[in-house]
């Protein structure tokens, strides 16, 4: 019987166990054997692997979190630690392998495959980092998470005529800085992809002051500089009353939304689909609608962009 293992790998990210719960059912569906991996690559390497059965991915697409666990493994870089995690795979005749994680984790889906183990990347991320999708796993449940918190925010911005700073995950990468902006309806969104002129923030923070604009929403990716690091920068130019707020890991928990649910669910059957038909070394995606895969080599031929169309709106809206 062919057997195939799963795994989730770097940050987690809602959605993930939808993920989980398609490639084990898929693959059941279509007469694998299909293995857990715990803990991400280090599983592998520690030989953490179960079988697993219809059942045990039962009551899990609603939840938060990986009911695989996950890790950071930075020794996965090293080839002979990554030889011991493909005998731990190849003892058990396992010759397939889903890895969900991000741009980090496809790294070492590259090298596995590379290496021997047929290897199919799914995007698990809230960055919305990777070539090759429109969106990734976990993306829109952050997103309005972060929504929900600028709304809240904006309510006591309003009533104490304050400009607030929140500060949003996403490592290099701006989209969910640039959607959270757009959605809640900020005055001023800072990306990585974009040169961040604080004064000239500044100046237009003062000049809808002088409008009689009373409280303002500046949304800062983490890529950028901090939310305190903005405040200071703020107040070197325009006398105001500032609070910063950082909004971390509760960014990447909760139920995943019913967008992300769908989407995994689709992807991870999807890769289940192209491993049967003997197709590796890639990672599916969406893309207007559309299943998609990209080999790991394109996906990494280039930076991630921005929706340059959608950034240039939000600066249209918030003037
Ligand atoms: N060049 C590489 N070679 C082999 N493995 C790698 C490489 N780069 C990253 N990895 C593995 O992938 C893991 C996850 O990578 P990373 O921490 O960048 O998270 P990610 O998958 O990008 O997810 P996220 O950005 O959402 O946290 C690393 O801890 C490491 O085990
Ligand atoms: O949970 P950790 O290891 O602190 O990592 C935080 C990073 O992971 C992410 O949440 C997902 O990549 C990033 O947005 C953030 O920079
Ligand atoms: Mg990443």
């Amino acid at each position: 019987m062919k057997k195939l293992a799963v795994l989730t790998s770097g940050g987690d990210s809602p959605g993930m166990n939808a993920a989980i719960r398609a490639v084990v059912r898929k693959s059941i569906f279509e007469g694998y054997e299909v293995y857990g991996v715990y803990q991400g690559f280090q599983g592998l390497i520690t030989d953490n692997i179960e079988k697993l059965e219809l059942g045990d991915v039962g009551d899990i697409i609603q939840r938060g979190g990986t009911k695989l666990f996950s890790a950071r493994c930075p020794e996965f870089i090293d080839a002979g630690v990554r030889k011991n995690a493909i005998e731990n795979l190849s003892r058990r005749g396992i010759d397939s392998l889903v890895v969900i994680g991000g741009d980090g984790s496809y790294r070492g889906a590259e090298r596995l495959d590379a290496e021997g183990i047929m290897t199919v990347g799914v995007p698990g991320t809230i960055d919305n980092d990777i070539n090759g999708t429109d969106f990734t796993i976990g993306f829109d449940t952050a997103l309005n998470t972060i929504v929900d918190a600028v709304d809240k925010i904006r309510d006591t911005a309003t009533s104490h005529e304050r400009t607030f700073i929140i500060e949003v995950m996403g490592r290099d990468a701006g989209d969910l800085a640039l959607w959270a902006g757009v959605a809640g309806g900020a005055e001023t969104i800072l990306i990585p992809e974009d040169v961040s002129d604080v004064k000239a923030v500044a100046e237009r923070i003062e000049a809808g002051m002088n409008r009689g604009k009373k409280h303002s929403i500046i949304i800062v990716a983490e890529g950028v500089m901090s939310a305190g690091e903005c405040g200071r920068e703020l107040r070197k130019y325009i006398n105001v009353d500032t609070r910063e707020s950082v909004l971390g890991h509760m960014q990447r928990g909760g139920k995943p939304t019913g967008s992300d649910r769908v989407l995994a669910s689709r992807l991870g059957a999807f890769a289940v689909d192209l491993l049967k038909d003997g197709v590796s070394g890639c990672a599916v995606g969406i893309e207007n609608n559309r299943l998609t895969e990209t080999s790991f080599d394109e996906v990494f031929a280039e930076d991630h962009q921005i929706d340059r169309v959608l950034y240039k709106l939000s600066q249209e809206l918030s003037i």
